[in-house]
């Protein structure tokens, strides 16, 4: 199993007591799958998210991303984690708007102590496993929104994770575009064998799923196999 919540809890302040956001949830995405999690808004999508990201740490239950139960790790070790073996495609892309699209995907590589111009190998292959190749050298206003997406979506599996959590990814664009970048991540989850979930409040590109998790009221049902 490449990621495991188990039985997490997550509270938030709230006035005087606490907001509930997660209530012993569980859920198990193994490499290699994709799983669509849906909830209405505020049902606690989002919260999920950041937790498996190690981004926020849980009241109680457990977070494990490859093996490693996240709650042993000190600062740095999950600073580590983040960087190597968890990729996150946010809901807006968050480029920088003075480089073209394979030094937005250079820059991880800088970040991790690596020399850029060693990484652009690496960075232009996953432009062209995202359909990009050929505008490589373009800056974000010189793509569309789908196309800055893809990007988005190529720089996350820059330093290779082995889990990939991707929030509202299509919520930005149309149906068409919507339906082709799921079809990307869904290609990219079997071949680089991530284990992948998607947060999304739109049902209509669920099909090619592997499990489709629904949360409400921070409650996670149990994944139903589609
Ligand atoms: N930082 C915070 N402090 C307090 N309450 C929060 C915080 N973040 C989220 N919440 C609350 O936790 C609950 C779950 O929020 P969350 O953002 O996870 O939902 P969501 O399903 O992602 O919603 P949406 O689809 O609208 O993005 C909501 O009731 C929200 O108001």
């Amino acid at each position: 199993m490449t990621l495991h919540l188990d039985r997490v809890t997550l509270t938030y302040p709230d006035g005087d007591g606490r907001l509930t956001a997660l209530d012993e949830v569980s859920l198990t995405v193994p490499k290699g799958t994709l799983t669509a999690v849906v909830g209405p808004s505020g049902s606690g999508k989002s919260s999920l998210l950041a937790v498996a990201a190690t981004l926020i740490a849980p009241d109680s239950g457990r977070v494990v991303v490859d093996g490693t139960d996240t709650a042993g790790l000190d600062r740095a070790g999950l600073t580590a984690l983040r960087r190597h073996r968890i990729g996150i495609v946010f809901q807006q892309p968050n480029l920088l708007p003075a480089l073209t699209a394979a030094e937005q995907l250079q820059v991880m590589a800088h970040l991790d102590g690596r020399s850029p111009r060693g990484a652009l190998p690496r960075a232009l292959e996953l432009l062209a496993a995202v359909g990009l190749r050929d505008l490589a050298g373009r800056r974000p206003h010189q793509l569309s929104g789908g196309q800055r997406q893809r990007v988005n979506i190529a720089r996350a599996l820059m330093n290779d994770p082995t889990v990939l959590l991707v929030d509202e990814p299509t919520s930005a664009l149309d149906h068409e575009r919507g339906a082709a970048v799921l079809d990307l991540l869904t290609t990219l989850t079997h071949r680089r064998a991530t284990a992948t979930v998607l947060v999304t409040h739109d049902r209509t590109h669920l099909k090619a799923v592997d499990q489709v998790a629904e949360v409400h009221d921070g409650r996670l049902t149990v994944p139903a196999a589609v």
